[in-house]
């Protein structure tokens, strides 16, 4: 390894999160060795997600503090534990399946915030820092687990790229692997409720994949703009447009004469799951959950909604198998075919990065890309 770093811990600067629900905290963090099967990398670019703003506020049940959060980067592998080989993993069921993408070989310690071997790579003021998604994008370097990281063409902006690493991957995904039996079919009706950075990207993917109607469903009227520019057909904004005792489910049932094909709920809020769910068509309709709700909330219809055939699943990430179609997803950036650079609305310093989680908030915020070199 030609780093002179290799072998040793690093000291830098990462943004701690001490405990739920208070700004990040930049501090000097000593980063160990990568161990068995591990990668220490220097990270260049880190995305924010409203996924990383949900944890930190306390919501998520997996959620534990101390904490290094962050799980959209892009950076340079500073060097490698032993027996790292950058295969994938073929052993367990989940894998071995190829029904899905879920991984089940290290989910269980990643949710407990440690490295597969139980322990963590972290430490400041002492004290031993937990890990986030199996990835901790919030520090200058991170240890992961060879199989949570892919090696992309090095051609390819971090600053770019970085946000493959969740938002985009995710909505586009679902739009072109998750829907239906490998994606949604040409000439398919399409609503998207919640047009961030997730939605968005299931607009690009029923674009992509031919929809003939996409209905974007917004409660920020900024967002008609954005969902046009992506290609979306029509937008309503359920707190303005229904008249009287009109339910926005009624609404897109009536403009579609009958209902949807496809519905992505894109907001985490379990009532407008909800309507996802019932403004699908009768005997075919599916509605996919992607927004994550926060601890103790529950979806729930009337079952006669599936009785009558609408169809309710969910995907993470997409669906997208990172170790194997992540360095497609690249390739159709790099040849311009996957839009990236028109999600990235604001930039910050890692020094900036509580005004990256009070920005997100914001409804012209699509995407903010932190330069986590420069404090
Ligand atoms: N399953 C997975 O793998 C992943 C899930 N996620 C989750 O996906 C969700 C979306 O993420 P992201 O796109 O970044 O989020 P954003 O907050 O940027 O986008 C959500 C949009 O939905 C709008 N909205 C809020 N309430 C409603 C409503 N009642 N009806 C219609 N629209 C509404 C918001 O408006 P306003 O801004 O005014 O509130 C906003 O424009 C989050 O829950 C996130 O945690 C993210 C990545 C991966
Ligand atoms: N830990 C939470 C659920 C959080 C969650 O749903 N995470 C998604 C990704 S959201 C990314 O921005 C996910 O991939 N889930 C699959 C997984 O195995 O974690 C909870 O317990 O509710
Ligand atoms: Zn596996
Ligand atoms: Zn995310």
């Amino acid at each position: 390894m030609s780093f002179e770093t290799a072998g040793k811990p690093i000291t830098c600067k990462a943004a701690v999160a001490w405990e739920a629900g208070k700004d990040l905290s930049v501090e000097d963090v000593e980063v160990g060795v990568p161990r068995a099967g591990e990668v220490r990398i220097q990270i260049h670019y880190t995305g924010v997600c409203h996924t990383d703003a949900y944890m930190l506020s306390g919501k998520d049940p997996e959620g534990a503090f101390p904490v290094i959060a962050g799980h959209e980067g892009a950076g340079i592998v500073e060097s490698v534990g032993e027996g790292v080989e950058s295969v994938k993993c073929k052993e367990c069921k989940f894998c071995k399946s190829g029904k899905t993408n879920l991984c089940g070989k290290i989910r269980a310690t990643q949710g407990k915030g440690v490295m597969p071997d139980g322990t963590s790579r972290f430490k400041a003021k002492g004290k031993d820092l937990l890990h986030f998604m199996g990835t901790s994008t919030f520090s200058q370097y991170t240890v992961v687990a060879e199989i949570s990281c892919v090696k992309v063409t090095d051609k390819a902006p971090m600053d770019r790229t970085c946000l493959l690493g969740c938002g985009i991957t995710t909505g586009y995904g679902a739009a072109v692997i998750s829907a239906g039996n490998g994606g949604i079919e040409e000439g398919s009706t399409v609503a998207v409720f919640g047009a961030g950075c997730v939605g968005l990207s299931v607009i690009q993917g029923a674009v992509k994949n031919k929809a003939s109607k996409i209905i974007v469903v917004d409660v920020n009227d900024s967002k008609k703009e954005w969902a046009t520019k992506f290609g979306a057909t029509d937008f309503v904004n359920p707190a303005k447009d229904l008249k009287k005792d009109e339910t926005i489910q009624a609404r897109l049932v009536e403009m579609t004469d009958g209902g949807l094909d496809y519905t992505f709920d894109c907001t985490g809020n379990v009532h407008v799951m909800r309507s996802a769910l019932e403004a699908c068509h009768k005997g075919w309709g599916e509605s996919i959950i992607i927004g994550v709700a926060a601890a103790g909330q529950e979806i729930s219809t009337r079952p006669f909604q599936l009785v009558t055939g609408r169809r309710w699943k969910g995907c993470a990430f997409g669906g997208v198998k990172g170790r194997t179609q992540m360095g497609g997803l690249v390739d159709d950036y790099m040849t311009g075919k996957l839009k990236v650079d028109e999600f990235i609305t604001h930039r910050q310093n890692l020094g900036g990065i509580n005004q990256a989680f009070h920005d997100m908030h914001d409804g012209d915020c699509i995407r903010c890309v932190v330069d986590m070199q420069k404090v």
